[in-house]
């Protein structure tokens, strides 16, 4: 799949939200795109997708099966959670469900009304519409997929993503927390100031390296934040030192 010098902006005099981004995608490939909020990641996965049109530039090589699964599911239907994925499957021409709402923990709520389930619940339900069909020659685009999931379900879906990469499957996930870092085989993108630069290309072509930061304890989580949304694995642990000072000091204890 080919990004070609592709633009984007919402509106006729609208900001430019992407400009003349090129980027070649490869089978069994695992994208994980990172970026500030509002720098727009969800636009440049929903362009992926198809979901929008470049306003300049071309995609080309998308696989013919697509599954995307939006930040938000839109969980307003008079549906049964059992009865909407029923007729994606049959929309999308799909024999059987496979086990994906198993594996999500889905499965004792499919008899539930959509509008009845939890944000969480409902959300699987978007993840598991996107997972249906299988996994070889197709194109997943799941934005933010791991918020607000369980540790299980969250566990088992960086589990999904590298299955389906590693059957010949394109996926591209949007993601602050960083809840890739398991599936090593996967190129991170950062969207910042209308393009997308590639800032990693995974372990098994760059060699990575530790660097140790002291910071307050109350500026700790906004500083993982944006290292995560950098590209960056991050771990915050409480550091055996109080002070930078003391970090740096021959004496003081070490971190
Ligand atoms: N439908 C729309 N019409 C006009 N502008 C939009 C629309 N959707 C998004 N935008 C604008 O495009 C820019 C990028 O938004 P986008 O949702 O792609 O960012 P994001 O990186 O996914 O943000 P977040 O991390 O908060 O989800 C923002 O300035 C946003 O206001």
């Amino acid at each position: 799949m080919r990004l070609s010098t592709v633009s984007f902006r919402y509106t006729r005099r609208g900001p430019w939200i992407l400009r003349d981004v090129d980027l070649d995608v490869q089978p069994g490939e695992v994208l994980e795109v990172t970026g500030r909020n509002g720098a727009g990641k969800s636009t440049f996965l929903r362009l992926l997708a198809g979901a929008l049109r470049p306003t300049g530039g071309s995609i080309t090589g998308r696989p013919a099966r697509v599954g995307y699964a939006p930040e938000t599911f839109p969980a307003g239907q008079p549906f049964t959670a059992a009865a909407y994925l029923a007729a994606m499957a049959r929309v999308r021409r799909v024999a059987g469900q496979g086990d994906w709402a198993d594996r999500l923990g889905l499965t004792p709520l499919l008899d539930r009304p959509l509008d009845e389930l939890s944000k969480g619940s409902a959300h699987k339900v978007g993840l598991v519409q996107a997972l249906l069909g299988p996994p070889e020659d197709r194109l997943l685009i799941l934005d933010e997929p791991f918020a607000g999931l369980d540790e299980r379900a969250r566990g088992e879906l960086a589990v999904i993503v590298a299955e389906v990469a590693a059957a010949g499957g394109i996926v591209v996930v949007s993601d602050h927390q960083g809840d890739l870092r398991e599936v090593t085989a996967r190129r991170t993108l950062t969207v910042a100031d209308t393009t997308v630069t590639v800032v990693a290309a995974g372990p098994a072509d760059e060699p990575l390296t530790v660097v140790e930061v002291v910071a307050a304890a109350t500026a700790a989580a906004e500083l993982a934040a944006r290292l995560r949304a950098d590209g960056h694995q991050v771990r915050v642990r409480p550091a055996a030192v109080t002070t930078p000072e003391a970090a740096g000091s021959k004496e003081g204890p070490r971190v």
